[in-house]
């Protein structure tokens, strides 16, 4: 079985929890308004996230309760979708305001330090292409979005969303002052999104420096592409990944999906290591019957046999990469996790499922086989308590063991929850 994770553990004496609530400059200017939950002490925001699962949960008995993973009070974010405003030579880095006009964020004391330490070498690079930011209300300019992404070893993917393809070419001319101003820079890319669109990226990537950002997490490595989806806050995210491990290493299953697996967090921490992950990695495609088949045995290692599926090709390839470096023994499918579930025959479904949906939750088709089918344990990995809700009812069948409210988004009310599920 994988070897789990410490998981941090916070008691109110310490901090962050018993942590002052931090003073936010422009919260307190009515600047920025994001962290609606900023002027309330931690513990009580905690104590608020908890009140409120246990309240859409009521099925949850209060013993299955395990103590929150509290997700700090500053520094916390390891992703920034900065919005530039201004104008040529003089830009602003942060969100739109009400008239549609930048609003200059660089000190948001949410930002990992990294980020923090990055904006103004960014601001400076984009001053000096000479480009204008896009003005909202009048349509025109050519910047329109900074994506920046940070890694736990200080490392930054950043995307500059531009209008044309003048400014793309513009940017590219300077990537060598982007490496001068940002060394830590491990990839870069131009996102084209020429329409007026309140969108945050369009279809076109021209990549500029490397492909791929580094995520390290003990001895796993996560590629996140540029439209990667990663958890916002990384040492929460190790925590649920280690949470969801030792949960597995209890039951004990010879089988795992990890369904909407994303670049392979979950299924990453929870297979075992081996020695032919390489060959068991490649498999790719949708809806053929052998995408369900078992693993071939006869590596070394002990643990499940882990599937992992994907919507997103490009997360699958990533994931498959992330298991050939750490040679784990898990295959990555891309397709559609509802039409993978229902398209699977009953000896093909495995001994327990991780599921991991966005917000809208897994729906009552893939809730509904769930429940029909002959799996024991579930665990469920929810951003969005009401759609876990609804999603439990569905499957009637399933008591929970363990409940967990992880604060991957402290200062706002939204929370992920994750719960160990098991068959009545
Ligand atoms: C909340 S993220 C979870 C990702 C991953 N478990 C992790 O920890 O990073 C949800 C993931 O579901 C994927 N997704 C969305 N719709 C899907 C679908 N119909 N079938 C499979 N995956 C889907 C998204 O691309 C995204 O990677």
């Amino acid at each position: 079985m994988p070897q789990p994770l410490p998981l941090p553990t916070f008691h109110p004496d310490q901090t962050p929890l018993a942590a002052p609530a931090p003073d936010c400059a422009y919260f307190d200017a009515g600047a920025c308004r994001s962290c609606a939950l900023i002027e309330t002490p931690y513990a009580q925001q905690l104590r608020a996230k908890e009140d409120r699962c246990r309240a859409l949960l009521p099925g949850v008995a209060a013993e299955a309760w395990l103590e929150s993973v509290a997700g700090g009070v500053r520094g916390f974010r390891n992703k920034a979708k900065l919005v530039v405003g201004g104008e040529a030579g003089h830009v602003t880095l942060g969100i739109l305001g009400p008239d549609g006009h930048g609003v200059d964020l660089r000190e948001c004391l949410i930002q990992s330090p990294e980020i923090h330490a990055a904006i103004p070498a960014i601001a400076r690079l984009l001053e000096e292409s000479g480009l204008a930011p896009y003005d909202v209300p009048g349509r025109r300019g050519e910047l329109k979005f900074v994506h920046v992404t940070s890694s736990p070893t200080g490392q930054l993917m950043l995307r500059f969303v531009v209008r044309t393809a003048h400014a793309a070419d513009r940017l590219a001319k300077l990537t060598q002052r982007l490496t001068d101003l940002v060394p830590n820079v491990e990839a870069a890319s131009v996102n084209l999104l020429p329409e007026h669109k309140a969108v945050l990226e369009g279809d076109e990537e021209r990549a500029l420096i490397g492909s791929s950002l580094t995520m390290q997490l003990g001895n796993i490595s996560l590629h996140l592409l540029p439209r990667s989806f990663f958890q916002t806050n990384t040492p929460v995210a190790r925590a649920l990944y280690a949470q969801a491990a030792e949960w597995v290493a209890e039951v004990q299953p010879a089988s795992l999906w990890d369904l909407y697996c994303g670049v392979g967090g979950f299924a990453l921490h929870c297979a075992p290591a081996g020695q032919g992950a390489s060959d068991l990695s490649g498999d790719s495609g949708s809806g053929s019957a052998s995408q369900h088949a078992p693993v071939p045995s006869g590596t070394a290692a002990v643990g499940p046999v882990v599937t992992g599926v994907e919507i997103s090709e490009a997360a699958v390839a990533s994931a498959q990469r992330s298991a050939r470096d750490a040679a784990i023994d898990a295959r990555f499918i891309a397709a559609d996790a509802t039409a993978f579930a229902l398209g699977s025959s009953a000896s093909e479904a495995p001994e327990m499922v991780i599921v991991n949906p966005p917000r809208r939750g897994i729906g009552a088709d893939l809730a509904g086989w769930l429940e029909q089918s002959q799996i024991n344990h579930v665990i469920y990995s929810s951003c969005n308590p009401e759609s876990l809700a609804r999603d439990l009812a569905a499957m009637p069948g399933f008591t929970v063991r363990r409940a967990r409210v992880f604060d991957m988004f402290p200062h706002t009310a939204h929370l992920e929850a994750m719960l160990l599920l098991e068959r009545v």
